[in-house]
């Protein structure tokens, strides 16, 4: 039975938050709650502030005007940054590194021990079905595996919050949609919240709860105060 949203931490939550370039206001007035566990779409066209919108919501951006917290991850994601972990539109693994060892790169960052990072990291490539890919070189390995490995490296720490920007922007359909399938099951499985921006209507097709982005506003959808969440 799921539980309804006021017994669910928040993670993250924006109040009339706004975030600007120079003159630019990329975001404005965004006001959000995001719920741990909870899986949703950001759409939206180019240029709508879509990434923009995942980077504050990750941290990376500061707040021009109004506020952004995060009371279900210390306060502060930047305390720990495998709190929330990013997955970028391009796998961006590091090409000198096998897989296993681009998995475990964050953990080892993060201060893990090497034998609890490997296993993490073993762990994590069986989630997304690439454990017999654990030692080829990113170049060896196709659009799809080289994604399902940076998934991989986000959940490999356990975060809280996993927030992916155009994941399957450069993927065939049939394959974006088992990335896709593969990012949210395992954020599942992890017990992480996920936040997907795309352009792809078939990508957003698959998230329950979908958020719209159009020349800086962010319309929610469902509203966040008013429905009980079905990630
Ligand atoms: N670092 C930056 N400096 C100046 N302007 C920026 C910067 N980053 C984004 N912008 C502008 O902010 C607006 C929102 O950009 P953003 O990248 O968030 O949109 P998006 O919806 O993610 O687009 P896309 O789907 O093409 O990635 C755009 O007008 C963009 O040109």
């Amino acid at each position: 039975m799921t539980a309804p949203q006021q017994m669910t931490p928040t993670l993250v939550a924006a109040a009339r938050a706004e975030c600007r370039f120079g003159s630019l206001r990329a975001v404005r007035d965004a006001t959000f709650a995001i719920r741990a566990g909870q899986q949703i779409a950001v759409t939206g066209v180019s240029g709508s502030g879509k990434s923009t919108l995942l980077h504050l919501i990750a941290g990376l951006l500061p707040v021009a005007a109004g506020s952004i917290t995060w009371p279900g991850l210390l306060g502060d994601p930047r305390l720990d940054r495998t709190l929330i972990t990013v997955v970028f539109q391009q796998p961006s693994l590091l090409e000198s590194l096998t897989v296993v060892q681009n998995v475990q790169l964050p953990l080892l960052l993060a201060g893990h021990a090497e034998p609890q990072a490997a296993r993490a990291a073993e762990a994590a490539l069986a989630m997304v079905g690439i454990g017999d890919l654990r030692d080829r070189m990113p170049g060896e390995l196709s659009g799809g595996q080289a994604q399902r490995a940076a998934v991989a490296r986000a959940i490999a720490a356990r975060p809280r919050l996993i927030v992916a920007d155009e994941p399957t922007g450069h993927l065939d359909h049939d394959i974006a949609r088992h990335v896709i399938g593969t990012l949210q099951q395992a954020a599942r499985s992890a017990g992480a919240a996920l936040v997907v921006a795309t352009h792809d209507p078939a990508v957003a097709g698959a998230f329950a709860r979908r958020w719209h982005m159009r020349d800086g506003d962010l319309f929610t959808e469902p509203a966040p105060t008013t429905v009980q969440e079905a990630p």
